[in-house]
């Protein structure tokens, strides 16, 4: 068996179920605090999956990290995208030079921004770049497999290490993001693939193509399926068939998130469709996912729902990135200073119904 097999099957059998005992510390807390039971609404339900997470009720997660996977897709070559693969170096670079969305967004939300080549299609010099090629870009879907199954595996490898090696360094919560133009497509992929979803349903806009586009998109999602066959009773497999190398990665980020018992928050659709790959390789990993944004990208309140997620916050983005994970990061701490700050109907005298 490989060594990346190995990471991944040592990485899914370290992912434990939350502690219950915890969750039940935390609800009984939550209920003890002045307000009517269960009125903090989703609130109340991260200030439990935090505590079922970290064992502790209002734990500090004030270090944290977006982990932005790059990479590229030999699919562009079917015309899915408005721009051209060139833009996924330069946004790398416009990461590394702190000018992008996702990087005013996470300043204004306390995180750093850990940005990762695990396949970009053009070699990029920089300091602060995680340099983790796996290949430069992937192979058309349309045509056949996107990579092989040991390069999905590398790149799996890739995201679990980053999360390990953020979580060795204190980091205790973390975000997913992506850049990589064309992504929307293989993401649309899998989800038809594992989430029982038409291209129909799955296939959305992306960066702004028009409608007649869309439909060219629909039919070119259609035809990888098609000619990849995926199994849905292989989700390794169909991400090598029909995924791409920064989903694949993001992947990796979040099974290590869990083996690591990191609460892990899941942006828009491409994250999403790596969250879904996830799930299905492990069921466990699941618990440990906090979705933030519902993106405008057609699909992804289907794909949510098929991880069992449910978005906090509806702001009309689709952007990707990590933008809505990031801003999700306020949410958590705003549940956090609840149960951490918040008078009891004991301590305040109030009296309960
Ligand atoms: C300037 C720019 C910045 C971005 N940041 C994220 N994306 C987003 O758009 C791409 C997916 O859409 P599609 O599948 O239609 O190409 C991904 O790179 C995603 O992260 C961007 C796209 C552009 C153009
Ligand atoms: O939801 C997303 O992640 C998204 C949607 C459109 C384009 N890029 C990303």
């Amino acid at each position: 068996m490989s060594d990346t097999q190995q990471l991944l099957d040592r990485t899914v059998d370290a992912i434990r179920p939350l502690d219950a005992e915890s969750i039940r510390a935390a609800q009984a807390r939550l209920d003890s605090l002045t307000k009517p039971p269960g009125s903090l609404g989703k609130l109340e339900d991260i200030v439990k999956q935090i505590a079922g997470i970290t064992g502790e009720l209002g734990a500090d997660l004030s270090k944290r990290a977006v982990v932005v996977m790059a990479g590229d897709h030999g699919v562009c070559a079917e015309g899915v995208s408005a721009f051209p693969s060139e833009v996924t170096p330069q946004m790398v670079l416009n990461f590394l030079a702190g000018g992008a969305a996702v990087n005013v967004l996470a300043r204004q939300a306390g995180a750093d921004v850990v940005c990762v080549d695990v396949g970009v299609a053009a070699a990029i010099e920089h300091p602060s770049l995680v340099q983790r090629k796996v290949r430069p870009g992937t192979d058309n879907i349309a045509q056949g497999p996107a990579m092989s199954r040991e390069e999905a595996l590398a790149a799996i490898a890739v995201g679990i290490e980053t999360a390990s090696e953020l979580a060795e360094q204190g980091y205790a919560m973390l975000a997913t993001g992506e850049m990589g133009i064309g992504n929307t497509t293989p993401s649309a992929a899998l989800c038809a693939a594992l989430a029982s979803m038409t291209a129909e349903d799955a296939v959305g806009l992306g960066t702004g193509i028009d409608a007649s586009r869309r439909l060219h998109k629909v039919g070119v999602v259609e035809r990888a399926l098609t000619v990849n066959a995926p199994d849905a009773s292989d989700p390794l497999g169909t991400l090598a068939k029909v995924g791409g190398l920064e989903i694949a990665a993001l992947t990796g980020v979040i099974l290590g998130a869990a083996a690591s018992r990191l609460p892990v928050l899941i942006d828009g659709f491409i994250s999403s469709a790596a969250a879904l790959v996830a799930s299905r390789i492990a069921p466990a990993s699941a618990a440990y996912m906090i979705g933030s944004h519902l993106s405008q990208e057609q699909g992804h309140g289907q794909l949510l729902a098929a991880i069992g997620l449910s978005p906090m916050i509806h702001l009309d983005m689709r952007l990707g990135e990590g933008t809505g994970a990031v801003l999700g990061f306020h949410f958590v701490d705003a549940a956090q200073r609840i149960v951490r700050e918040m008078a009891t109907f004991e301590s305040a005298g109030v009296s309960r119904g």
